[in-house]
């Protein structure tokens, strides 16, 4: 991706399209199964609106009502733009919250069957993996967003920039073991979301999805239909919305679902994003305090907040609510700490860019070097875009960036485990899916299988309709007068 040809086609369009991925197998945890849970490390651990899109609200226990939405018949949960701490206007897509009345006669009825699929983005298992994976990430449209008139490059452009990039990703991937942990704390991550579910009486299946790499969507989806679900809460495992992960995950479902007569009818609800939880957010403020400790002088250190980065234009051009929900988030965390009186310098820095184009600034690297210039002496990596530890956390933060940041002057370097299966951040994913199984919706019934006969009889009334009010003598001097 370093060509500047490249760089131009990289410009985003403000509606993300549809992707596909190649789908081959999945996961999943059934709530049948009788078997031991694997193990935990429970110490440690925009959007773009469809033309389809219907608005309904639904009751919250916070004071403003809360609009959710059906896209392409998925429920989506989002609160109404509020202003954020610094004052922007800021577009939250999150989960509503529900008063305590409709979680409990929500209570699950003998035939329901619930499950909950877990979004991922997913990672090579092996070296072998790792061209193919950076294949279908790149062959994304909501990764390389092309123009849709230079959509046809799409394939052959990310086999290109996956050919160059694998031997870089191929060395990182080297250095943490030789292939990414993601697969494995995913599925751990879902039995333990599984155990925490049925503590609180409710029985569900949790599957996996990852988006580049095995499980695929498609055979999670496929378990789901085997399994007879008739009730589905997406949980995509990214705090924070952005159109390059939540996004994407979630208009790969849709296009599944909208093909599946099953699916189209199931009742779904999504959760777009959930940085804003308190358990999440007590979650990783119990991490950073932890990690304090190791300190020598605790109060002196800097916590520096590392997100994953995206591409400016994103943000700026697509609506991504990515920025605001990240800056929102640390700010949720430091209140949380100051309460506890934790009063530590904190900053935010965007890490891991990838190609020529402009991404969300300030970049860590060049974060670290000034803060070692600065005289900061002591400080602590918070990893906070992703809840798993990843070839992000393992290789760039405790490798690359640790080392530079050493070489410019830090002396004391810490860094705050991912969440993984840490009981508080996984109880609260459990209570996430509980609160949002009242509002699952059934998709829209277009599944692209329409009787013939019903769609002509349709059109035919549709145009009769249009001609008669188009051509209304109101709508005729109504036209002129705009146009003249
Ligand atoms: C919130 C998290 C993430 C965002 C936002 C995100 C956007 C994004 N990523 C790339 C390019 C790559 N990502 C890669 C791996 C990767 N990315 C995330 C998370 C986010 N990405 C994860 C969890 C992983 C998997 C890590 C693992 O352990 O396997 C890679 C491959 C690794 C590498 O070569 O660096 C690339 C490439 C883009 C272009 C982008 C936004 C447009
Ligand atoms: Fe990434």
């Amino acid at each position: 991706m370093e060509t500047g040809t490249i760089s131009r086609l990289l410009q985003p369009t403000k509606v993300p399209s549809s992707s596909f991925a190649n789908f081959t197998s999945s996961s999943s945890v059934c709530c049948s199964q009788k078997r031991l849970m694997p193990a935990c490390h429970s110490s440690h651990g925009g959007r773009e609106i469809n033309s389809d899109e219907r608005e309904i609200t639904v009751l919250s226990s916070e004071p403003t009502l809360k609009k959710s939405s059906v896209v392409g018949g998925l429920s989506l949960h989002r609160p109404v733009h509020k202003r954020d701490v610094v004052g922007k206007t800021f577009c939250s897509v999150g989960l509503s919250t529900y008063p305590r009345s409709i979680v409990e006669s929500s209570s699950q009825t003998a035939e329901e069957k619930i499950g909950v699929l877990l979004l991922n983005l997913g990672g090579p298992d092996t070296l072998h993996d790792v061209q193919p994976f950076l294949f279908n990430l790149f062959a994304d449209p909501d990764i390389i967003r092309l123009p849709r008139l230079f959509r046809f490059l799409q394939r052959p452009l990310a086999q290109l920039i996956s050919v160059l990039r694998a031997p870089k990703s191929k060395e990182g991937y080297a250095a943490i073991g030789g292939g990414s942990p993601l697969r494995k704390i995913t599925d751990e991550q879902a039995s333990a979301l599984k155990m925490a579910l049925d503590t609180k009486k409710v029985l569900a299946n949790v599957y996996v999805a990852m988006r580049y790499w095995h499980p695929f969507t498609e055979e999670a989806v496929h378990r789901i239909k085997r399994d007879g679900i008739t009730k589905l809460v997406v949980l995509p495992l990214y705090p924070q919305y952005s159109i390059s992960t939540t996004g994407s995950s979630v208009r790969a479902l849709q296009n599944i679902f909208k093909e599946d007569s099953y699916l189209s009818r199931l009742p779904v609800a999504v959760i777009e994003s959930w940085y804003q939880r308190q358990g999440y957010i007590k979650s990783m403020a119990n991490l950073i305090e932890q990690e304090l400790h190791n300190f020598t002088k605790p109060e002196e250190v800097m916590i520096f907040f590392s997100a994953h980065g995206v591409p400016v234009s994103y943000v700026e051009n697509a609506g991504d609510p990515y920025r605001d929900q990240m800056e929102e988030c640390i700010f949720l965390i430091m209140k949380e700490l100051k309460a506890r009186r934790i009063n530590n310098d904190h900053t935010l820095a965007y890490q891991s860019r990838v190609g020529p184009v402009q991404w969300l600034k300030p970049y860590t690297d060049e974060v670290l070097v000034e803060l070692g210039q600065k005289g900061v002496k002591s400080l602590l990596a918070v990893p906070v875009s992703f809840v798993s530890e990843h070839i992000e956390t393992l290789e760039e933060i405790d490798m690359e960036y640790k080392e530079l940041a050493l070489e410019s002057g830090i002396e004391n370097w810490g860094r705050v485990p991912a969440l993984n299966c840490t009981s508080s951040f996984i109880t609260d994913l459990a209570d996430a899916v509980i609160e949002a199984l009242p509002s699952t919706m059934a998709m829209s019934t277009s599944t692209g299988t329409e009787d013939p006969m019903q769609y002509f009889m349709k059109m035919l009334f549709g145009s009769l309709l249009a001609f008669v009010f188009l051509f209304s003598p109101k709508m005729v001097s109504a036209f002129k007068k705009n146009i003249l």
